[in-house]
């Protein structure tokens, strides 16, 4: 982080956001920010509501109770409780653009090459002029390591090299932040290293981002700043050398001892 980045707004804050599924409660109160350069993992059991947060970030999921803010600009609602949307459509195709996302699936488009799925949201979300847009991509298919690989499709791809493309796609939006989903967890050990080298770059660029992850050495290695959530609430947060190395509460202690036996 730079000086600078220390008095402009948070890239994306959130205060005291309640997110159910009907009954079920899924965040209870949870308030996240993610400063420019800053790298924020969110690490807990299965069910905790990473996902669900991550995705409230960019708007993917309504949520019920709190506000979110992107650049110290304010999601502005209509209605409340279960009734609560978002109420200015371009406001959150703003954040979407904005907050890219990499999903655990990769998520590309079966019909297209891989850089047709690369150059697809900027041309036709953004309505940037193709030719600038295929130069990015292929620059971007490099720096993924899969420049060689523009013309294929997806379904010729290994699931290592389609997350890469999945990265690329979610890069060419030159997006304020990166959203990942874990983006290793769908992929056999082998090939999650090349994903992590290509995350580990990102980080190494300061490239703001928040990384809902399973994999606790790539926590470790990346953030600057990790949160622990437990049952839709943050349980225990700070730099990584604090929660790894010291954790406070016992519910950190046992999911980092059952998370590193497994
Ligand atoms: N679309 C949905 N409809 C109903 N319940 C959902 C939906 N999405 C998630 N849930 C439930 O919300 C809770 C939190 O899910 P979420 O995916 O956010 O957890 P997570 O911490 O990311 O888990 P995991 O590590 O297994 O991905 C879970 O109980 C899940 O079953």
């Amino acid at each position: 982080m730079t000086d600078d980045s220390q008095n402009a707004p948070p890239v994306i804050a959130i205060r005291d956001l309640h997110k159910s599924y009907g009954t079920l409660e899924v965040l209870k109160g949870v308030s996240l920010e993610a400063r420019r350069g800053q790298v924020v993992s969110l690490i807990g059991s299965s069910g905790s509501g990473k996902s669900t947060l991550l995705r409230c970030c960019n708007l993917l999921e309504n949520s019920q109770q709190g506000e979110i803010a992107f650049n110290g600009e304010a999601v502005r609602w209509k209605g409340h409780g279960l009734d609560r949307h978002p109420a200015d459509r371009a406001q959150v195709t703003r954040f979407r653009t904005n907050l890219s996302m990499v999903f655990q699936q990769f998520n590309l488009w079966s019909h297209m090459s891989v850089l047709q799925n690369v150059m697809e949201a900027p041309v036709t979300v953004l309505r940037e002029p193709a030719p600038e847009v295929e130069a990015r991509a292929r620059k971007l298919l490099d720096k993924v390591g899969i420049g060689d690989k523009a013309g294929a499709w997806p379904a010729q791809l290994s699931g290592g090299q389609q997350q890469r493309a999945a990265i690329a796609r979610a890069l060419c939006m030159q997006p304020t932040a990166l959203l990942f989903d874990e983006p290793t967890s769908a992929l056999d050990p082998e090939l999650q290293q090349e994903v992590v080298r290509v995350i580990k770059d990102l980080a190494g660029e300061h490239r703001t981002m928040i990384l809902v992850t399973h994999d606790m050495r790539l926590a470790q290695d990346v953030s600057d700043h990790v949160v622990f959530l437990h049952q839709g609430l943050i349980a225990e947060e700070g730099p990584p050398d604090q929660l790894f190395g010291a954790p406070k509460t016992e519910r950190l202690r046992q999911f980092l001892s059952a998370t590193m036996a497994a």
